[in-house]
């Protein structure tokens, strides 16, 4: 492969919480691949994802949204998300069609306007508009803060409308470049990682209220057991006693949906048989308590300064 008809980059996905990412990079990938939820702040890491194709990659680099962190947990998912715009080649600035501009997004976009990296900004879920003629009102409102909007393009993740000529406008502005990842990568995180992702997403998608938001998965055992099985013991962490029955569900059913539904996607994404093996632990407010997050969950510093894409190279 000649090196200069080559396109490549790091592209970010940012926004506020809620407004589509996750389900964007989804389409745009042409599958599932990271978690999604209607609940706002699903995402919590920095997830890398791989596309590509005989001419070019794109590296989405999904993030957490950018909103005003209220714990040690925020806190981290704020950095993340802002550290995810250093250094990369572009930018998707997500926006929800059905909001309109508030307050939100313009904060977004001053620290999107700051780093001065290309941006095309995607005004999403346009399915649920009634009257599109609202649409150039939003993009001039963020166009009037970021200087760095390149494109502006109305889009649904959910139908699929305009992603094509999406995808095209992100190729246009890559430059040539290398293949970062081999072509069998479209996730750069380790099997732990998506599979406490997917057990997370279950339990985000079968709780209400305070439970999904006070809860997170660890994968302790991970191993092939002799008879081609894909072993698999996680921990669901909630921050109170009283919050463990709901997890559990009268006659342990509630645990035994988490479970089944991940253990389907599991079993999909690893091609495997898989025994997935659930317990709930109390941990009084892991979401504030550094050393569960940066030893178990992998949410650290290092983490951190990991996402600029000098240092992913
Ligand atoms: N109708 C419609 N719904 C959408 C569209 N895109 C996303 N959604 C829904 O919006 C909700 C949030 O989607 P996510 O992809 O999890 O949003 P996110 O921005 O990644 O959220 P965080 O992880 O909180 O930052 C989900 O219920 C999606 O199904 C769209 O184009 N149209």
């Amino acid at each position: 492969m000649e090196e200069n008809i080559f396109k490549s980059g790091f592209v970010t996905v940012a926004g506020k919480p809620n407004v589509g990412k996750s389900t964007l990079i989804n389409a745009l990938m042409g599958q599932k691949v990271v978690i999604v939820s209607e609940k706002p702040q699903t995402t919590r890491n920095r997830i890398n994802c791989v596309l590509t194709e005989d001419n070019y990659q794109i590296v989405f680099v999904d993030t957490p949204g950018i909103h005003k962190p209220l714990r040690k947990i925020g806190e981290y998912m704020y950095n993340i998300a802002v550290h995810a715009l250093e250094g990369v080649d572009l930018i998707l600035f997500v926006t929800d069609a059905t909001e309109g501009i508030r307050k939100s997004d313009l904060r977004v976009a001053e620290v999107i306007n700051a780093s001065n990296i290309p941006t095309i900004l995607v005004v999403n879920k346009i399915d649920k508009l009634r009257d599109r003629s609202y649409i150039q009102n939003m993009i001039n409102q963020i166009e009037d803060v970021c200087n760095n909007i390149v494109e502006s393009i109305p889009v649904s993740a959910v139908t699929g409308e305009n992603l094509s000529e999406l995808k095209l406008a992100i190729i246009g502005h890559l430059p040539y470049g290398p293949q970062y990842y081999p072509e069998d990568i479209i996730i750069d995180k380790p099997s732990r990682f998506i599979i406490s992702e997917i057990i997370r997403e279950k339990v985000f998608n079968l709780t209400r209220e305070e439970i999904p938001h006070s809860t997170g998965v660890v994968v302790e055992e991970l191993k092939e057991r002799e008879n081609g099985v894909l072993y698999v013991r996680a921990e669901i962490y909630v921050e109170r006693e009283s919050q463990k029955p709901i997890i559990i569900g009268k006659n342990g059913n509630m645990i035994k949906k988490i479970g089944e539904l991940a253990r389907k996607d599991i079993e999909e994404l690893f091609e495997t048989k898989v025994y997935l093996d659930l317990y709930v632990k109390v941990r009084e407010k892991w979401r504030d308590n550094e050393n569960i997050l940066n030893k178990v969950m992998g949410y650290n510093e290092e983490a951190i300064r990991k996402v600029n894409k000098k240092a992913t190279r």
